[in-house]
């Protein structure tokens, strides 16, 4: 089972309140499942371990792990069971530590041997505060052995809704969730702590899940696969969409360029590199199928636009930090009229275009929020996240997820928030968090790419979210595919059998 929706822990309680009101199973009914699936899980895989150690928390985490107990001890494999607390009386988990016959061991005598296996059940979406003492020695202990880990829900010490480490963490093989899985598998550093994630079905069924109209989701394909644009058969160029690239000065014209070339690549019909007058030859004598045009200021642009009908646009790639980047910023989000092929559909401010509003913002911000702007999408790494939002970047109580959606309700924009896990907001609260890159897209230049595709989509009337979600996820597809020796320059072809793959049928 593999869905889309990231569930919050106070989203994950409410699903499991509606499927016990909606029966068949109970609360113990599910911890019954959910001890079955990791069960299963650990037979399957690890059929020879000598022994088999579970450690089992006070609440219903630790109420998985009697179950497991039970059940592997049932099956005539050696089991050793050490509790850290005692399950609250009349609870689901104090029923599941009755069934199980094993005797119980105080979690501050854990010991184990090279070779056996750790089934972690201390705590799961109830996390709420550091690993200390036993809990804590028993992670190192773990980790000294160099002892195989599974870990139920999560790995103990991460936070499912921030994916944050409190104190200390187990660092598992597999970590088996239920329903859905959460935030915190996909943020940093908890993807990394879950080594992989199996989602187990314990009979929650997916309208339940749907009741409570989750807004957080993996960036998978099912997210925005249906909204990619696919090119009607009578089509022309113009109506795939007209990119416009705004041009850095001659010696940081390479940016803009790469942006261009993504936009084309991710199925612009045309793209025009927008540049300055002294910087006309060097394009000239790098660009082929790109188009070119002398932009010197806001009258040039102002001219462009009613001459080309441009649909998106990229600003800021080498372009330098200055007052002519703000105003053809404000001049691109004064353009777009809304309905119809002639308005522009959207802005991508990377780079300088997102340092340039670092002092003043609201500006933008504002003309963001008009009726009928186009979509503003940002696309900061860290660095530039914390220059325009300073104050969301130094909170320490808000997760990268909490960040972005702030940062996306604050810009009346969508917020690509780059790094290793990348997380995509838009303004009405929906967001998504990116898991299929690779280190090698840590390269110059590749996150010019990226806007580049963010703005190829935009223009062909893919809206904002989705194409912002999708860019990156055949932005980081290619890189990952491509591996070892990737540098910029190679990603836009690289995306061609990536868009082929999502087009599917359409590709003929
Ligand atoms: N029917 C269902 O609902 C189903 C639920 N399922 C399972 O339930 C799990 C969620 O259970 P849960 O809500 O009881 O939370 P859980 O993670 O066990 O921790 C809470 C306890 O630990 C304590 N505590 C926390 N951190 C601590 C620390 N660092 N150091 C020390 N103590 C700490 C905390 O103390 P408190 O915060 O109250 O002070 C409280 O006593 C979920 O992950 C899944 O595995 C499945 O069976 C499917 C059906
Ligand atoms: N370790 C990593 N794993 C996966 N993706 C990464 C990693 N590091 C960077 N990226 C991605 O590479 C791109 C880098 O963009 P950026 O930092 O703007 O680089 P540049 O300014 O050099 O183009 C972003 O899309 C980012 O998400
Ligand atoms: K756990």
């Amino acid at each position: 089972m593999r869905t889309i929706e990231l569930l919050t822990s106070a989203e994950m309680a409410e699903v499991d309140r509606r499927a016990i009101a909606a029966g068949p199973f109970d609360g113990i009914g599910l911890m019954r499942n959910a001890g079955q699936a990791v069960a299963s899980l650990v037979l399957a895989r690890w059929p020879g371990a000598p022994r088999v150690h579970v450690l089992a928390g006070p609440g219903n985490n630790g109420g998985d792990g009697y179950v497991v107990a039970r059940l592997l001890h049932e099956s005539g494999v050696a089991v050793s069971l050490w509790a850290s607390g005692k399950p609250r009386t009349g609870s689901d988990a104090a029923l599941a530590a009755a069934e199980c016959p094993l005797p119980v061991h105080d979690l501050a005598a854990f010991d184990a041997e090279p070779g056996d296996l750790v089934v972690d059940a201390l705590y799961g979406a109830g996390l709420s505060k550091p690993l200390v003492g036993a809990d804590a020695r028993a992670v190192d202990k773990v980790a000294a052995l160099g002892l195989a880990v599974v870990a139920v829900d999560l790995p103990s010490g991460v936070s499912g809704d921030s994916g944050r480490v409190l104190g200390r963490a187990f660092k598992a093989n597999l970590t088996v969730t239920f329903a859905r899985r959460k935030p915190g598998h996909l943020l940093l550093p908890g993807r990394e702590l879950c080594g992989e994630v199996v989602v187990a079905d314990i009979g929650i069924a997916d309208a339940v899940v749907a009741s409570i109209g989750a807004g957080t989701f993996a960036n998978e394909p099912e997210l925005w696969r249906a909204a990619l644009p696919v090119p009607a058969i009578d089509t022309h160029k113009y109506r795939r969409g007209h990119v416009g690239v705004f041009s850095g000065g001659p010696a940081s014209t390479g940016a803009a360029r790469l942006s261009a070339l993504a936009a084309a690549r991710a199925g612009a019909g045309a793209v025009t590199v927008l540049s300055p007058g002294s910087a006309m030859q060097v394009n000239a004598a790098h660009l082929t199928a790109i188009m070119l045009r002398r932009t010197d200021d806001a009258s040039d642009l102002d001219a462009f636009l009613a001459d080309r009908r441009p649909s998106a646009f990229v600003l800021g790639p080498g372009f330098g930090v200055s007052e002519k980047l703000r105003d053809f910023a404000l001049v691109v989000m004064a353009s777009g009229e809304g309905e119809g092929p002639s308005g522009v559909e959207g802005l991508v401010l990377d780079a300088d275009g997102i340092t340039a509003f670092r002092d003043d913002s609201a500006p933008l911000f504002q003309a963001a929020g008009a009726a009928n702007a186009p979509a503003l999408v940002l696309t900061p790494h860290e660095g530039e996240f914390a220059r325009l939002f300073a104050d969301l970047a130094g909170d320490e109580t808000l997760s990268k997820l909490d960040k972005a959606r702030k940062a996306a309700s604050r810009a009346h924009g969508v917020i690509v928030y780059k790094g290793p896990d990348t997380v995509i907001a838009a303004p009405d609260g929906r967001a998504a968090i990116n898991a299929n890159g690779a280190p090698w897209l840590a390269t110059a230049g590749s996150g010019d790419v990226l806007g580049g595709i963010v703005a190829g989509l935009l223009a062909q009337g893919m809206p904002a979210f989705e194409a912002a979600c999708a860019a990156v996820w055949m932005h980081a597809e290619a890189g990952a595919r491509f591996g070892p020796g990737l540098i910029a320059e190679d990603l836009p072809q690289a995306l061609a059998p990536v868009l082929r793959e999502l087009l599917g049928d359409h590709a003929r």
